[in-house]
């Protein structure tokens, strides 16, 4: 037993203990590796952390990732008077009450489920789901792309009868539609990722949890199985989202045997976060914390860095040394069955070395404009991949996400090329006070979004689509310039 008084005197940087459920731990050495940051615990250090804790770490996050000798064992208040005991954190992040989510029935596009979702996050969840990177360019650039896309409908066409099935990841799926990885779903619904691997299941898409899942990916695939059963059907399938984490291989390895164990039936590597982009909005709202906690400030990067010393890499919560050779170990560990796909290219140039890999597709993707600021939308690499290397799409399945919210925007990337489309952001928001039923409704907004611009196009399968049906000279006149003849080969 530990004393709560002992727990107060851990409360700085140099020596930090938590409580979290009536538990102690030391975890003074894991504040620089804790991937959410070493201030997001030193808030609560000396302290009990519970509320802050539970909703954004899946059961067992303590167990497989803090040693032994860190568990201190469960608090003993009996040595202190009522007044003194060690209270959990106040709770900085309570929404006040205020308008009411509107009945999922009046909700009629994925925009809706974003007013919906604010009117009830709390503060910082909003922040965490919303934020993007610097100035929003890249945030910015993903909407903005659509307009630059327009539609060529053909008329006089039978179209009673549709299609909407694609093969993503070698799953054959009833929407040309995935649930793209986001981390923390919890933070808007108790069940969290659970909705949207029942929501998926359900209407027979697949899900791609984040390696950062605030449900474990144990319990996700439990979750599906039992939706499968429930039908006496196969539907549904998840798909693993592998940070290499800064022990890069070490932990990788570790993260795609429990995949494999789990049945989860592609890998998807997110090859954009060597660090963690600058969410402004993120950081203002942390450091406003740090600074009501006394937490004293330090800038985030060494404004001389030192290329000799063997520092943690700043805003690295995952691995910094990440290359393509790493692709090597990682298929052989993965297996040739089950396809594995790279997320977060934004180059014709890295799609042609990822075409030289023995991977099974590309994912373009600026993270929602999450990363790095001023990166081309995806729509927009997908045409540079039309323009000077169209015998890609012969190579390699080429995937897409970022910015999409109608069905319009997914036809638009079917006819540039892309074999499907991840939503993240909608999906996040369609869970928000919701839960499951929100993201059903979410999903059945896009199907019909998509059958109905099919119809109207005179399309009656999603296979059809090509580039006869849009008008890109808009977004032409963005592609790279001086740049062309070399990607062409000509330089
Ligand atoms: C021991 C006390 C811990 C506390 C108080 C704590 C608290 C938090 C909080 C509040 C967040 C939300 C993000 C933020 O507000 O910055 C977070 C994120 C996270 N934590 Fe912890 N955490 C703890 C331990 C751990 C452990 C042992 C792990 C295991 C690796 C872990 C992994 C993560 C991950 C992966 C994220 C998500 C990062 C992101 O996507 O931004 N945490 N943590
Ligand atoms: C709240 C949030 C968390 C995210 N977490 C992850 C993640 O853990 N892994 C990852 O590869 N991408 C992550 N992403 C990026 C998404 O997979 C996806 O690329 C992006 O959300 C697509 O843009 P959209 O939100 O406009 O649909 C996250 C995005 C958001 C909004």
């Amino acid at each position: 037993m530990v004393t709560s008084a002992d727990v107060r005197s851990h409360a700085s940087r140099d020596s930090c203990w938590v409580i979290i459920d009536g538990n102690v731990y030391d975890v003074t050495d894991f504040l620089d590796h804790h991937p959410g940051g070493a201030n997001t615990i030193l808030r609560h250090a000396g302290k009990d952390a519970t509320a802050e804790y539970e909703p954004v770490h899946p059961e067992g996050t303590l167990d497989a990732h803090l040693p032994k000798d860190k568990h201190l064992g469960p608090v003993d208040f009996t040595q202190e008077r009522e007044s003194e005991k060690a209270a959990p954190t106040p709770s900085i992040d309570k929404k006040p009450s205020g308008p009411k989510q509107n009945p999922l029935s009046v909700l009629q596009n994925l925009d809706d489920f974003e007013i919906e979702a604010q009117k009830v996050l709390p503060e910082k969840s909003w922040i965490y789901y919303s934020s993007a990177t610097d100035t929003l360019s890249s945030h910015t650039n993903n909407r903005v792309a659509f307009s630059k896309v327009s539609l060529r409908p053909r008329v006089l066409r039978n179209v009673a009868r549709i299609s909407l099935q694609k093969t993503i990841m070698g799953f054959r799926s009833s929407l040309p539609v995935f649930i793209a990885p986001a981390a923390l779903a919890k933070l808007g619904h108790p069940d969290g990722e659970l909705c949207l691997t029942r929501g998926a299941a359900r209407y027979n898409i697949p899900h791609c949890p984040s390696t950062y899942s605030s449900i474990s990916h144990a319990e996700l695939a439990k979750c599906l199985q039992s939706e499968q059963e429930a039908v006496g059907n196969k539907r549904g399938t998840l798909f693993f989202q592998l940070y290499a984490p800064i022990n890069k291989r070490e932990g990788a390895l570790k993260h795609i045997a429990d995949a494999k164990r789990l049945n989860f039936t592609a890998l998807v590597v997110t090859v954009d976060s060597a660090v963690i982009g600058k969410r402004e909005e993120d950081e203002r709202y942390k450091a406003r914390l740090d600074h009501d906690s006394g937490i004293v400030f330090q800038a985030n990067s060494s404004p001389d860095p030192d290329p000799n010393l063997d520092r943690p890499v700043p805003r690295g919560a995952h691995s910094s040394t990440l290359e393509w050779d790493d692709l090597i170990w990682i298929r052989e560990a993965w297996g040739k069955d089950r396809p594995v796909v790279l997320k977060g290219i934004a180059t014709v140039e890295d799609v042609v070395e990822a075409a030289k890999r023995r991977v099974d597709g590309v994912y373009l993707s600026n993270h929602g404009g999450r990363q790095l600021d001023y990166v081309p939308s995806s729509l927009h690499t997908l045409l540079e991949i039309r323009l000077f290397h169209p015998e890609l799409f012969d190579k390699l399945d080429i995937y897409v996400d970022g910015g999409f919210r109608r069905g319009t925007d997914v036809i638009k990337a079917l006819c540039l090329g892309a074999k499907a489309v991840g939503l993240g952001r909608p999906f996040m928001y369609s869970l928000t006070g919701y839960g499951t039923g929100g993201v059903c409704r979410a999903i059945e907004i896009l199907s019909d979004e998509i059958q109905t611009s099919m119809r109207l196009m005179g399309v009656t399968n999603v296979d059809q689509l090509d580039m006869s049906y849009v008008n890109t000279a808009l977004l032409e006149l963005e592609m790279p310039r001086l740049h062309n003849l070399r990607l062409q080969g000509k330089l």
